[in-house]
């Protein structure tokens, strides 16, 4: 079944070519000599899953805008090194943009391997040119654990990202280590309230919380953040921040935003990789229906949704 057309580029776009030449990383500068830059050029429109595209081709690069119900879902697929440099390249956009608009950037941070497609972000030319001093952090899930144990959202985005770049240490909003998890839940939610009020966050209309960035990653279960599937918690629409006890993903303890929060946002990346989650890509991208069995249908946000795929994440959706 075709649900929906896509235009397809197969060459580079712009931005990540721009990137490219930037960047002294040499697979990179390998892949390019594969691919040459075809700066903006299209060249043809097929449904997402064309015969042509297959996944085992190799592509540098494939860009997809698919169409959808209430206007385009975009999707970009890469090499998953290509997926950083364009992730980065996005993120400095998005930081530029909000520190001259509001003189502030909120982001939200998932754990599991997001952090590590953060990793061109601590590199030149981006290490020097973002204005680290207006972010602000955030994590839309956190473990009930030491900040130092091993299973700590926070320990993981400190190692791989945050020790890398000069945020101001009162910028980042860890969850309260010392408390249990219902009282972290509500610690962090008053937090955020103060910060709402005090407009370092905006405002959505509806009063939730608006961040700027949200970077989402997802389980093989189509999990985003502590919310699983058949969940209550996915129904909770009072609470910004909220806890669970019996998660399926061990640790079993967890803090998490809810879904009217993860959705008032105005930017949302969705960066997903590996082959083992291609069957619930597929699902949210192909039949666009929302049942609470893969919650990450449920990510609807009133603003931007970008889909990071890499060739495995993506694999279902072409045709061999
Ligand atoms: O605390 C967590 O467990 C995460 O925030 C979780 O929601 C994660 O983002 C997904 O499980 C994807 O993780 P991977 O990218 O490592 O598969």
């Amino acid at each position: 079944m075709m649900a929906f057309s896509a235009a397809f580029s197969t060459s580079y776009t712009l931005q990540s070519s721009l990137v490219c030449t930037q960047n002294s990383n040499p697979l990179s500068l390998n892949t390019s000599l594969l691919f040459p830059p075809q700066v903006g050029k299209k060249l043809v429109h097929q449904p997402l899953r064309y015969k042509g595209l297959s996944p085992k081709k190799r592509f540098g690069e494939i860009k997809a805008s698919i169409k959808w119900e209430k206007g385009f879902k975009k999707v970009e697929v890469f090499s998953k090194e290509h997926l950083a440099v364009s992730l980065a390249y996005d993120v400095a956009q998005l930081s530029n943009k909000f520190t001259k608009e509001r003189g502030a950037f909120t982001v939200v941070l998932s754990g599991g391997s997001l952090i590590k497609y953060l990793r061109k972000l601590v590199e030149p030319p981006y290490i020097d040119s973002i204005e680290w001093s207006k972010w602000h952090v955030f994590w839309v899930d956190e473990r009930v654990v030491p900040k130092d144990h091993l299973d700590s959202n926070y320990k993981l985005a400190y190692d791989g990202f945050l020790s890398k770049v000069p945020i101001p240490a009162v910028n980042v909003y860890a969850v309260d280590d010392a408390l249990p998890a219902d009282g972290a839940a509500d610690v962090y939610e008053t937090n955020l309230r103060r910060l709402v009020k005090s407009n370092v966050i905006s405002t959505s209309n509806s009063g939730l919380p608006k961040f700027d960035l949200m970077l989402l990653g997802m389980g093989p279960d189509g999990h985003v953040a502590s919310l699983f599937p058949e969940h209550p918690l996915l129904k909770e629409d009072q609470k910004w921040v909220t806890f669970i006890k019996d998660s399926p993903k061990p640790p079993p303890e967890r803090i998490t935003f809810t879904f009217p929060v993860i959705n008032s946002s105005s930017n949302t990346a969705m960066v997903v990789t590996g082959e083992g989650k291609s069957s619930a890509v597929y699902s949210a991208l192909e039949d666009g229906q929302k049942t609470d069995k893969l919650p990450v249908e449920l990510v609807s946000p009133e603003g931007e949704l970008k889909w990071y795929l890499d060739i495995g994440a993506a694999s279902k959706l072409f045709k061999d």
